[in-house]
């Protein structure tokens, strides 16, 4: 028998996030994004693999200079009927059916640019999205764009809420209710503020308010790295806890300011914070986890409950451009 390596239990090294680039820190001017990574200036040629998009096969400049709000969504058709819709509220000349998707070569993200706004899927959990966001925040790089606020527009399991309530996120937080994102690098845990953009979260709040035409609260997101055993959810494929456990540990979750259960959120919010991008997380709740782990609601009210982060963000986009006042 061969002898198994030591498992080196003792490299689990916790650093927080500001040590890891004092070294390395390279200095933009405030409204551009702050890429943190010396390595980056040394290579010739960028390829976003899976974005298939490259700084050599593309002028990012022209493609994307433009960009001043960008939105993401864990759905690819959800991100393309976000770009029509804003099309049509920005009132942009041509036909939205000459909206296509910029990443067509590959099938991992879909990506849509509508004047100023860029729509872009993440699939499903922190690595996905992780992906797409180091790719988007250097194409963002690449492009020179200035003064650039990053969304998360999804859905989400409400924790106390009417099912359709629109969560703005206060403060992002993991299943421990912490806000902060842990980050494996070289064997050592870095741990990352998830903190997102106040005043933007602000703006959003009084533009629900002006709408008036669903409820918007603002709470703590929990982000989870599973929907069913990660969320609490009795239904899964695998459970090992009570519908007593379950409850108390939603109940421990809203005594601590939590409103609602995502996938994605902490690492939205890290990145971007590292990379000093102005973020925030707006996700409607498709039901209230005190009431249920099934989603059984008819498939046309959960397609208009999706609209609604659409709506309110679509009304920011157009106050902040000057079309409404
Ligand atoms: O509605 P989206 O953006 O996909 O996000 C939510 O829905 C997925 C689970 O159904 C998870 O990714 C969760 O974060
Ligand atoms: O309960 C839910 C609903 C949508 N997305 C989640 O992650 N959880």
């Amino acid at each position: 028998m061969t002898a198994m390596a030591p498992i080196l239990l003792n490299n689990m090294v916790t650093v927080p996030d500001q040590s890891e680039y004092s070294k390395h820190e390279v200095f933009h001017t405030a409204d551009q994004v702050h890429v943190k990574n010396p390595h980056l200036d040394t290579m010739e040629e960028d390829i976003l693999y899976h974005l298939n998009l490259g700084t050599k096969t593309h002028n990012l400049p022209e493609m994307f200079g433009e960009i001043k709000f960008v939105c993401v969504g864990g759905s690819a058709n959800r991100m393309k009927s976000f770009a029509q819709f804003i099309h049509q509220e920005l009132d942009l000349p041509g036909s939205i059916d000459d909206i296509t998707d910029i990443c067509e070569g590959t099938d991992r993200y879909s990506m849509y640019k509508v004047g100023p706004v860029l729509s872009i899927s993440h699939g499903m959990g922190c690595p996905s999205i992780s992906i797409m966001l180091h790719e988007l925040i250097k194409l963002v790089h690449h492009a020179r764009c200035h003064n650039v606020v990053l969304f998360r527009i999804g859905t989400s399991g409400g924790v106390g809420l009417a099912p359709g309530t629109v969560v703005v996120t206060d403060k992002a937080v993991d299943c421990f209710f912490r806000p902060q994102f842990e980050q494996v690098v070289l064997g050592k845990v870095i741990i990352r503020s998830t903190e997102l953009d106040v005043g933007v979260s602000k703006e959003l709040l009084q533009c629900s308010s002006e709408l008036n035409n669903f409820p918007t609260v603002i709470g703590n997101t929990m982000c989870t790295h599973d929907f069913y055993e990660g969320q609490g959810r009795l239904d899964g494929a695998l459970c090992s806890f009570s519908t007593e456990d379950k409850l108390e540990y939603l109940r421990k979750a809203y005594n601590s300011g939590v409103r609602n259960i995502e996938m994605e959120s902490t690492v939205f919010g890290a990145m971007c914070h590292a990379c000093g991008i102005k973020a925030a997380v707006i996700c409607v709740t498709l039901l209230n986890r005190f009431d249920g782990d099934q989603i059984s609601t008819p498939h046309d009210v959960l397609e208009e409950y999706q609209q609604r982060p659409q709506v309110l963000l679509a009304h920011f986009i157009k106050k902040r451009l000057g079309l409404i006042t």
